[in-house]
């Protein structure tokens, strides 16, 4: 199974921005954050600085929207070119027809979901989505733990996507660096977003390049693994 990894430029220095994306074009996208200090206690950026990254990026973004009324606001950020444009469930009140406006736009469709929420609601849905986001820790800040309870969610969502054969990619975010990335690869995830793990290190090259085996080494298809 293919490791991708996704450093988050919510732990990387604000008025350095292009700096540090440019810091990590080993990682496979860059990890954009938006948050409305609505749906979280938190404040980013919006679309004026995610159209800037998508211009300067030396790899794919991939935006979580932490944002409310997604419906509303999602689709703009697929119209600035972004990879991937994933919001949450919480946050949307027609998850499939705002997944349809991201598809159409060219954007890969994302569904998040916050620790309390339960997956099952959204796994027929699965068809209609390019990825899913577990969250591994309460949205909105960066350097928080890592919830292991989260990861019963997300081997059910391996299983729902291998028993139908999709090609959906399985992410995780929060709490992500070297002694829990094996616990998500080992649930099912294929997708990890590391923010502090990847810019609280000197060298976030070799951040990037230690995730990536860690992960590998738990990965489901791993030559070896029971
Ligand atoms: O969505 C997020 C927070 O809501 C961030 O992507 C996440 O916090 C990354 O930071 P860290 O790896 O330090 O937990
Ligand atoms: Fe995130």
């Amino acid at each position: 199974m293919t490791v991708r990894i996704n450093p988050s430029i919510l732990s990387a220095d604000f008025v350095n921005l292009q700096r540090d994306v440019e810091r990590i074009a080993s990682a496979d996208l860059v990890h954009v954050d938006v948050m409305d200090n609505h749906f979280v206690p938190n404040l980013t950026f919006g679309p004026q600085m995610v159209g800037r990254l998508q211009a300067i990026a030396p790899i794919p973004l991939d935006v979580h929207l932490m944002i409310s009324d997604a419906d509303r606001w999602a689709p703009g950020y697929a119209e600035l070119g972004a990879f991937s444009v994933t919001f949450h469930a919480e946050a949307a009140s027609d998850v499939v027809e705002t997944a349809r406006a991201l598809r159409e736009r060219g954007s890969r469709a994302g569904l998040a979901v916050k620790p309390g929420t339960a997956i099952e609601p959204y796994l027929e849905l699965l068809p209609e989505f390019d990825q899913v986001l577990v969250m591994t820790v309460e949205p909105g800040f960066s350097g928080q733990s890592f919830m292991a309870e989260t990861m019963p969610k997300l081997r059910t969502l391996r299983q729902a996507v291998e028993r139908h054969g999709l090609d959906v990619w399985l992410q995780v975010d929060g709490g992500i660096a070297l002694d829990t990335i094996g616990i998500a690869a080992e649930a099912g995830a294929d997708t990890f977003v590391a923010g502090s793990a990847v810019y609280g290190r000197d060298s976030v090259e070799a951040a990037i390049a230690e995730l990536r085996s860690a992960a590998e080494a738990h990965s489901h298809g791993t030559p070896g693994r029971v």
